[in-house]
């Protein structure tokens, strides 16, 4: 490659640093330089013939040996050589002797020393560890020039007094960059420049480099340079916290001197040390002017004077021994040419490249279901730099708290995470109950729908739009795991999942609450039993193989966690901050605040100050195909015994004809049960109503919603379904428009099914009521269906004229006896005062004894049900079921439909 022979001519020899980042622009160096090792390059000596420097510069002659030895020792000193290559050399010069050998044969010796010596190869030297020795021009001396390097990186800097409007400023900081980059490999360099003083322009020549994403845009406003600032520090701490192996060198160029606050944090930069892995070079340093400037740590100053520059003491290398720095004037590089530029962009183009977010490929491993999960989970999430970044679900981390403002990522993150989990640990290994309250499809991935019927294999139960309630079931699900799992511990005299004998293991679950704030919100009775189970979940569920994953917008400001957010929170020590997410992080740290979409800070010290990685995480969404196809590959390797997950999509409406529960009704069972809905727990099961022979056992469906009319449809055919033809007689009351449709379905449903129908108007009921009121043994099961029964109030109303008894009357007295003689009353009232005032006041409430509450107000309800405090928010497609006999309060989704014809 013309560039890289042209930089390094003699790249790939190992032992010799020729010129590396010396050489290259053609200038001085015209011999090879060897290199005594990484600790001595801050001089060389032009038309080089020896390998530590201070030869002459017309060749070496025997007579010049004692000259030579002299300067050699000088060398020494000057650069503190590492004992080891201090006695190398010392045994060198001895064996040299008074008998001095030819200049050539010298030569030939020394280059052998050099061979014998790491040296620093180029595109092969990384510059976070150690210094790189870098040449920044030539000094000029009687007998010659050579060339002047300094060490940069490994926690060394350079500064320039003044700045880059002095050309020699921008020439040399370009030149310097250039070279540290070539010296460096491929991607373990990233250059961020600061010009405040140009509007970006000091750094125009190296646009190659912009393009080929080793080079940053410059900042050049004072936020600007406040934002990359921010990123150092971030860059620093995560940096301190990695393996030597695993940091990426910054480099900062400031082309000025930054407004003192920013300077005051450069300054801090370069007292980072090597670990920080950051290098400055600073022009405009001291700054001209009043006010101190803050001292710069480990730097080689330079001074521009009119003609040439002065180089002062290499940090750790000093080239004087009284700190005056070098005592030759030097003159300082130019730009290199364009072409060397863009080969060196063409170079390391490839390698920046690769620093583009992962694919989701990386996330998964080479082998399916591999791993055991009897210590923990883990799976590769992004990278971090260049490095796969792998999170754990085990003792250290058990759960997580996933935080980003709306759009920031949350979404994708998860299913990163659990796919990849998914990858690599079976069905037995792994089991994921997920639960997403928003409105969206976060977890619609992992179910069968109509066009794709594959699910997820570990997935138990999967909640899509969910209601807090729904919520809390999945809750008091996972408390009766963990209670099931204390159990088997015990009997098996262990504390630990991963104690159990092989035959004994359970699968580690994974239970995700995406926007867990919603099932926090308020502070009602639901709210404070999701905070308790939290509670107790995350205590326990780490020695019990049970992890959480919460993730929210906010995570502060939930009123159902005041006083106690800190004890909840604190058993979450993996902390993933996406953008705007930073609440998960302590205060202070705003390694969050600018992060782009597809990045996160990974803190595993519960959001510790500065303890964070930022890593970069794939979009699944943007490889839908692949995860389909992982998806079925999974799918088809189900185990035989592996059910599709539970499912509860909140949007969807609940259908009598595809409920299992009313499929598997038969005739001749025991009790007849009313089919209403489905209940909003984790089977799914359906809602219904026993009617037995105790007193009150009928329904009334209350609310003005037409759905109404539907739940009344569905309990008179799910009943219809347990008779035979002709063991049950149905009357049919269309009293009300709203339900025509409705009790016209269930007419022609029952007669298609052989049942016998009677259709009733306002005023045969009023005279069935009558005949079905008079006491007498009981007879066929009678089921009563009124479509509206509020319609019949003024029929009702009416005394009989012979007996002055109402229709009010026959109807009370049907409620108070007749389930005890077979017959059973279904209405749907639409307002609760209609239904309180038929039964004839409140205090008859339990002749009713089963309820489905549609659209009725919570405090209305509490008032008939002589509950005063109940929890109940009516909303479209959700009723409240209310058995008075067995106590039983739940959440349903009524069945809908039906009715339309
Ligand atoms: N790593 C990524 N790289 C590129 N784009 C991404 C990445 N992660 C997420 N996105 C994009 O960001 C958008 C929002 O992602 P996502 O739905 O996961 O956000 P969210 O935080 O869950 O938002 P919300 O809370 O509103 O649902 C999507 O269009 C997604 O494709």
């Amino acid at each position: 490659m013309p560039f890289l022979s042209q930089v390094f001519p003699g790249e790939g020899k190992p032992g010799r640093w020729n010129g590396g980042t010396g050489a290259g622009d053609g200038r001085a160096n015209t011999g090879p330089t060897v290199c005594a090792g990484r600790a001595l390059t801050c001089v060389s000596v032009g038309r080089y013939r020896g390998p530590l420097g201070f030869v002459g510069p017309h060749g070496v002659g025997g007579q010049k040996v004692g000259r030579l030895a002299s300067a050699y020792g000088q060398a020494v000193t000057a650069h503190r050589l590492a004992r080891e290559r201090l006695d190398l050399a010392r045994r060198l010069l001895a064996a040299l002797g008074p008998a001095a050998p030819s200049a050539t044969e010298l030569v030939a010796r020394l280059a052998r020393l050099g061979g014998r010596l790491a040296a620093p190869a180029s595109g092969a030297t990384p510059a976070t560890e150690d210094p790189v020795p870098v040449r920044i021009g030539e000094a000029t001396t009687l007998d010659g020039g050579f060339p002047v390097l300094v060490p940069l990186g490994g926690g060394c800097h350079l500064t320039v007094d003044a700045d880059a409007r002095d050309l020699r400023v921008g020439e040399l900081l370009r030149t310097v960059v250039l070279r540290l980059l070539a010296a460096a490999p491929a991607g373990t360099v990233r250059v961020a420049g600061i010009d405040t003083v140009a509007f970006g322009a000091t750094f125009l020549p190296l646009r190659p480099l912009l393009d080929a994403g080793v080079l940053r845009p410059a900042a050049t406003t004072v936020a600007d340079v406040a934002a990359l600032l921010d990123e150092a520090e971030r860059h620093a701490r995560a940096a301190q916290q990695a393996a030597p192996a695993d940091r990426e060198l910054l480099v900062l160029v400031a082309a000025a001197a930054p407004p003192p606050r920013e300077a005051a944090r450069l300054a801090a930069l370069t007292h980072a040390g090597a670990s920080a892995a950051v290098c400055v070079l600073l022009a405009g340093h001291p700054p001209a002017g009043p006010g101190e400037a803050p001292p710069s740590g480990a730097a080689t100053a330079v001074r521009l004077l009119q003609r040439y520059a002065h180089v002062g003491d290499p940090p750790g290398h000093p080239f004087s021994a009284d700190g005056s720095g070098l005592a030759a004037p030097v003159v300082l590089d130019g730009d290199l040419p364009p072409d060397t530029v863009a080969a060196l962009a063409a170079r390391l183009g490839p390698a920046a490249r690769r620093d583009t977010p992962p694919a989701f490929a990386d996330l998964l491993p080479t082998a399916r279901w591999t791993e055991s999960s009897a210590s923990g989970l883990s799976t590769v999430v992004g990278r971090a730099d260049r490095r796969a970044v792998t999170v754990a679900f085990d003792d250290a981390t058990p759960h997580w708290l996933v935080a980003g403002r709306t759009g920031a990522g949350k979404t994708v993150f998860l299913l990163d995470v659990l796919y990849g989990l998914a990858a690599r640990y079976a069905p037995a290994e792994l089991q994921l109950w997920l639960l997403d309250f928003k409105e969206g499809v976060s977890f619609t991935e992992f179910v069968p729908t109509d066009r794709d019927p594959s699910w997820l294999p570990h997935a138990r139960a999967v909640g899509i739009e969910s209601d807090r309630e729904y919520g809390l079931a999945v809750l008091r699900e996972l408390r009766r795991e963990l209670d099931r799992r204390a159990g088997v511990l015990k009997r098996h005299g262990v504390t630990k999942l991963a104690d159990l004998p092989a035959d004994a293991r359970m699968p580690r679950v994974v239970a995700v609450v995406d926007e867990f704030q919603v099932l926090l919100a308020g502070t009602d009775a639901l709210a404070r039993e999701a905070v308790d189970l939290l509670e107790e979940l995350a205590r326990k569920g780490r020695s019990y193989g049970m992890h959480l994953v919460l993730a929210s917008q906010a995570t502060t400001g939930i009123e159902s966690l005041y006083g106690r957010a800190e004890a909840i929170f604190g058993q979450f020590p993996l902390r993933v901050a996406l953008a705007g997410g930073g609440g998960v992080l302590d205060p202070r740290d705003d390694a969050a605040s600018a992060l782009p979409t597809g990045a996160a800070v990974l803190n595993t010290a519960a959001g510790a100050f500065g303890a964070g990685t930022v890593v970069r995480f794939p979009d699944a969404y943007g490889a839908r195909d692949e995860l389909a196809r992982l998806r079925q590959e999974l799918w088809r390797a189900r185990p035989a015994d592996n059910r599709p997950p539970a499912v509860f999509r909140g949007y969807a409406a609940a259908r009598l004809e595809d409920d299992p529960a009313f499929a598997a009704l038969r005739p001749g069972g025991g009790h007849p049960v009313a089919l209403v809905g489905r209940t909003v727990d984790v089977a799914g099961s359906a809602a219904s109503f026993t009617l037995d022979a105790t007193p009150g056992r009928h329904l009334a469906v209350v609310g003005a919603a037409p759905v109404g009319a539907d739940v009344l449809r569905a309990a008179a055919l799910s009943l219809a379904r347990q008779h035979a033809p002709g063991d049950a007689r149905f009357l049919l009351a269309p009293l009300a428009e709203a339900g025509a449709g409705a009790a016209e379905s269930t007419g022609a449903n029952l007669a298609a099914a052989g049942h016998p129908v009677e259709r009733l108007d306002a005023a045969a009921l009023r005279d069935r009521l009558a005949d079905l009121a008079g006491a007498g043994p009981p007879g066929k099961r009678t089921y009563l269906v009124l479509f509206g029964a509020d319609a019949a109030t003024a029929a009702l109303a009416r005394p009989d004229p012979a007996t002055f008894r109402s229709g009010h009357d026959d109807l009370r007295a049907l409620l108070r006896d007749g389930s005890g003689r077979g017959v059973h009353v279904l209405g749907w009232w639409r307002g609760l005062p209609r239904l309180a005032e038929d039964l004839g006041g409140a205090h008859h409430r339990d002749d009713v004894a089963c309820l489905v509450a549609l659209n009725v107000p919570a405090a209305e309800l509490g008032l008939h049900l002589g509950v005063p405090a109940l929890a109940y928010q009516p909303r479209a497609d959700r009723a409240l079921l209310v058995d008075r006999h067995d106590q039983r309060t739940l959440l349903i989704v009524p069945f809908a439909g039906g009715g339309e014809g």
